[in-house]
């Protein structure tokens, strides 16, 4: 096992004082969120309408619930009856780090393991792809049935909400080997960020559309339907195309999908994609991501700021995102990315950013 970070490499988040913040305000974000969700009023700014007491929060039965969830899933994980892919190689060749007088607060936030493992169960892939994901779509589903049993049936809005973003996890599980390439599988450690955000941010935050229209229900037309189903199918084909065009770039670069695509060639032997996907601008997975936010949002109508708001979170997760791996990149490929940043000077919006 190794430690994600290297002993002099810069802090990101904001260093231990940015992590402290995360960690206090993540989890009262998702909190307020859920019971803003839930008010008449819905104002995402604001205080929240009211506090629930600890009797609301704490119940044996749900920690209960909750567990063999997990467990299920990692029941499930485990099944012999699995593909075995190939990770990508870690930087320190696995030698081991002891790491003296490290910083607990920014290291609890970012995980000081990179890939915490006991024998073949790694719970930074299992957290990644399993409960969270699944449980989002699970959560959609309930908010869809009780909103059938509210009104009779389930409202346009909500089966779009809950179609579009089924379509998002069942693609994340079926490329379940491409989430190996990722940056929080390949760079940052397994601590409060990722499981925070992989157990109780995506599967609470994410379904905040679906928990606001059974609360909220908003007239829908068949046009306009239309045009949100056109959104998101563009912003899916991006997304979808962009990151199979570089997985299956990296995997076999003579692979004949890919084969014809212009490169520039790196001091570390690895190649970087300069037309295509990756030549539009340098982060087109990000641009076909954040046109699906968008697409999941619009079903919600433009009265309330809410349903907007994993479009503004996601938007500034993917700006941070994006800069933390262009340093990323940088040290790795020096002189080579700076070619590819000129000719491909957007980063994820063409002519804008
Ligand atoms: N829904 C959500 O909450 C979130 C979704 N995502 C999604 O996850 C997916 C993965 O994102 P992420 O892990 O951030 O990063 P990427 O999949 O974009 O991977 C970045 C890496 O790709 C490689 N790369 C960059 N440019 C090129 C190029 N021109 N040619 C070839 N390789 C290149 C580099 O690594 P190397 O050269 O070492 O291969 C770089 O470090 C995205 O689609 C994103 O939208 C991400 C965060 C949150
Ligand atoms: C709690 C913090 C504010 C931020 C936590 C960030 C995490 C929630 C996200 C970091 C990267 C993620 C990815 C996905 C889900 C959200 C997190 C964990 C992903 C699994 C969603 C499905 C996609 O198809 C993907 C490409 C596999 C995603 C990988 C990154």
């Amino acid at each position: 096992m190794a430690s994600p970070q290297g002993s002099g490499a810069p802090l990101e988040f904001g260093g231990p004082l940015g992590a402290a913040a995360l960690m206090l305000l993540l989890p009262a974000t998702m909190f307020h969120l859920l019971l803003v969700a839930r008010s008449g009023p819905a104002r995402l700014l604001g205080p929240p309408p009211y506090l629930p007491g600890p009797e609301v929060l704490w119940s044996p039965q749900m920690l209960l619930l909750w567990f063999t969830w997990l467990g299920l899933q990692a029941a499930l994980y485990l099944l012999p009856a699995r593909k075995v892919a190939e990770g990508q190689e870690l930087k320190d060749k696995s030698r081991l780090r002891y790491p003296i007088n490290g910083n607990p607060i920014y290291d609890f936030f970012l995980g000081r393991e990179l890939n915490p493992r006991i024998w073949s169960f790694d719970f930074k892939y299992f957290c990644e792809l399993r409960p969270g994901l699944i449980g989002w779509v699970l959560i959609n589903l309930a908010l869809l049935m009780q909103e059938a049993e509210l009104r009779g049936s389930p409202s346009l809005a909500m089966w779009l909400v809950n179609g579009f973003q089924l379509l998002y996890v069942g693609d994340a599980l079926w490329h379940e080997e491409a989430v190996l390439t990722t940056m929080d599988i390949t760079h940052d450690g397994f601590g409060f960020m990722l499981a925070f955000g992989d157990l109780a941010w995506v599967p609470f935050t994410y379904s905040l559309q679906a928990q606001f229209l059974l609360h909220h229900p908003q007239p829908l037309g068949l046009p306009m339907a239309s045009v949100i189903c056109l959104i998101n199918a563009v912003g899916y084909y991006i997304f979808r195309g962009a990151n199979s065009q570089k997985h299956t770039f990296r995997k076999n670069p003579s692979d004949p999908r890919v084969a014809g695509l212009e490169t520039i060639p790196t001091a570390t032997g690895r190649q970087l994609l300069v037309s295509g996907w990756w030549g539009v601008v340098r982060h087109p997975n990000y641009l076909g991501d954040l046109i699906m936010a968008l697409a999941w949002s619009l079903p919600c109508g433009v009265s309330h700021l809410l349903p907007y708001f994993y479009l503004l979170y996601f938007t500034s997760l993917l700006v941070h995102r994006e800069a933390r791996d262009e340093q990323q990149c940088l040290r790795k490929y020096g002189l080579a990315w700076h070619e590819y940043c000129r000719r491909v000077p957007y980063r994820i919006l063409p002519y804008v950013y």
